[in-house]
């Protein structure tokens, strides 16, 4: 198969630890600092005393009471070191449901920070991000991305502090207990170390492979669902599930090596906690025929050092967790970091209720370096004035009604409204009043009524009624199974395409904006509904300052300024008759298109 998906930002990431983007994500737990510290604490009093007291339990019963030179009268006692142990359990148990409960909740509460702010930012985002990335890359950095943080910033961070305090607090007491035994015993840690971190190394690679291969899945995903339409069009189902299945198969495989790999670090701790306990029990022995160890003793440190080795395990994994999550966080922040290209300038002014006249003073624009989009464009629009934009495709039509809405900033020259210059007013406030219809109107998914309502979301019913019946929609949306209530779907595949053009003309006109920008469709339509639209289109543009792109010649013919571009340039302007007249540009677009109609 030929084509070639490419999901260039997932790559493996083999960098050094990134100490300020760590300080950075771990920002995000500050709000819930308290109930952190709450969850550290109640694990470290109920959770890990009560662990570390168990074995003290254990080794005082053999001692004081099982020692048999110490004789068997001590029932009473060993009763109460056992009611002593129940109770340590007891109290565990729920120091740990009690952890996982509000470590659970404080990492839904950071994810959902987390992912509010990167999607409030992806949002802020200019058309030029966009034009850059797929939009399923973008797609998985708010959802997997986020959720890959999810264990570090839950568990992850409690347990380690918890697991240190462990460690710390075992090898204190081994010491303190018998610190020659203590210090053979812990020989094996370097040994481990050694093992372990030459694995973790090979675990990561492996784990991060995982998450590219699933992220590239939902990419694809996206894509394909997207683009179904087009696939089944192409009849290209098989090549499609062709794809899908080798990716998914890749993604199997490389998961398996991942967990397999993961897989041997049970082993490696099992032997050398094995080492551990047979250097314990033959110095240990050493030790006790020497008179210096007695066996309750022995027996808490095999008791000790077999808890020894779990928080050191579970420390290696975190540190494998934190690198790989670091690379999710690198991503994340990589798109936080983005700035807006259209950026409001501090001091923007919110833009007055403008009477709609549009100026563009030699603009030069281009969306790439070196290739011109417009190559110093002049226009002078009085309102009210409707204006037809045509020329071959690529001829900068488009640019022109992005530059006028903001979209992307000029390169030099500008764009005033009502002689301000849009790069002086807010963001909000100029597109308010800047309406925009597009060719492939986007229905959101809800009711009809909700769809309408998007231009203007504190609009009444009645005056979406009112909106709906002056643009000639109200007819076919009453006669739909459930009239304005009808849920619609997000491509909007229940209206036909003269419906939707109708809906979004509603939609613009309940907005009410001073200036009117219109993508006209140009798949043809019944003649009874191109007549509707054209009527339609009356009323939408009475009024207004309004410039259409535009394909349909009825439309074209009642501007009341036609601006024919070609490469960059206005190469003639003037009404119907005028360029007609001039035999130029636009009587060759004009002709060829009859040409065509009639052919
Ligand atoms: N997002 C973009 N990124 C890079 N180049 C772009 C982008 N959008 C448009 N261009 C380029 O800018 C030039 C002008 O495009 P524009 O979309 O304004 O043309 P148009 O006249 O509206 O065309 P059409 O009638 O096909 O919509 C073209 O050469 C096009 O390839």
């Amino acid at each position: 198969m030929s084509r070639q998906f490419q999901y260039q930002d997932d790559v493996l990431i083999e960098k050094s630890f990134n100490w300020k983007q760590m300080a950075r994500l771990f920002n995000y737990l500050k709000p819930y600092r308290s109930a952190v510290v709450k969850v550290v604490l109640v694990m470290m009093i109920f959770g890990m005393l009560t662990r570390l007291a168990i074995p003290l339990l254990i080794g005082t019963a053999i001692d004081q009471v099982i020692d048999p030179s110490r004789g068997s009268g001590h029932v009473g006692f060993l009763i109460g070191l056992v009611g002593g142990m129940l109770l340590m359990y007891l109290l565990r148990w729920w120091a740990q449901h009690y952890t996982i409960t509000h470590t659970n909740d404080i990492g839904q509460k950071v994810i959902f920070d987390l992912r509010s702010a990167l999607f409030k930012h992806v949002q802020s985002l200019s058309f030029r991000f966009f034009d850059k990335r797929p939009a399923g890359s973008v797609l998985v950095r708010i959802t997997n991305d986020v959720n890959a943080l999810q264990d570090l910033l839950s568990n992850g961070v409690v347990n380690s502090v918890i697991d240190i305090t462990q460690l710390i607090g075992i090898i204190v007491i081994l010491l303190v207990l018998q610190p020659k035994l203590a210090i053979a015993v812990m020989i094996t840690v370097p040994l481990l170390f050694i093992v372990s971190s030459s694995l973790r190394k090979r675990t990561r690679m492996a784990w991060q492979t995982v998450r590219i291969k699933q992220s590239r899945i939902n990419s694809h995903l996206n894509e394909a669902i997207q683009g179904m339409r087009v696939t089944q069009a192409f009849a290209q189902e098989k090549e499609n599930m062709t794809f899908f299945e080798n990716m998914n198969r890749s993604s199997i495989r490389s998961w398996n090596l991942a967990s397999s790999l993961n897989q041997l670090f049970g082993p490696v701790i099992e032997v050398t906690s094995a080492i551990g306990t047979l250097i314990l029990l033959l110095y240990g022995t050493h030790l006790i025929q020497a008179e210096e160890l007695t066996v309750g003793v022995l027996v808490m440190f095999i008791t000790y050092v077999s808890n020894f080795w779990e928080p050191i395990n579970r420390l290696g994994q975190m540190y494998s967790m934190l690198l790989i999550s670091m690379s999710s966080a690198e991503r994340i922040f990589e798109y936080m970091d983005e700035k807006p290209i259209v950026a409001e300038k501090p001091d923007a002014k919110p833009l007055p209720h403008v009477q709609g006249h549009v100026r563009f003073d030699n603009v030069v624009f281009g969306y790439e370096p070196g290739r011109p989009a417009l190559k110093g464009l002049n226009l002078d629009i009085q309102p009210g004035m409707t204006v037809a934009l045509v020329g071959h495709t690529g001829s900068g039509k488009s640019t022109i009604v992005n530059l006028l809405c903001r979209f992307y900033d000029t390169i030099e020259g500008r764009v005033m409204i009502d002689g301000t210059d849009v790069r002086d007013v807010t963001l909000g406030s100029l597109r308010e009043q800047i309406g925009i219809v597009m060719q492939d109107t986007f229905v959101f998914s809800g009711t009809i009524r909700e769809n309408i309502r998007y231009g203007r979301p504190t609009a009444t019913d009645a005056e979406v009624e009112a909106a709906a019946r002056s643009v000639r929609a109200h007819d076919f949306i009453v006669n739909l199974p459930n009239g304005y209530d009808t849920e619609v779907q997000e491509r909007g595949s229940a209206l036909s395409m003269g419906q939707r053009q109708l809906l979004s003309f509603a939609r613009a006109l309940l907005a009410d904006p001073r200036i009117l920008i219109l993508d006209e469709a140009t798949a043809s339509i019944d003649t009874e509904t191109e007549l509707r639209i054209q009527e339609a289109l009356g009323t939408l543009l009475d009024g207004r300052t309004s410039f259409i792109v535009a394909h349909r010649l009825s439309t074209i013919r009642h501007a009341d300024l036609i601006v024919v571009l070609d490469h960059g340039v206005i190469v003639e302007q003037g009404n119907h008759d005028q360029l007609m007249r001039s035999g130029g540009h636009y009587r060759g677009l004009i002709e060829a298109q009859y040409r065509f109609l009639s052919a």
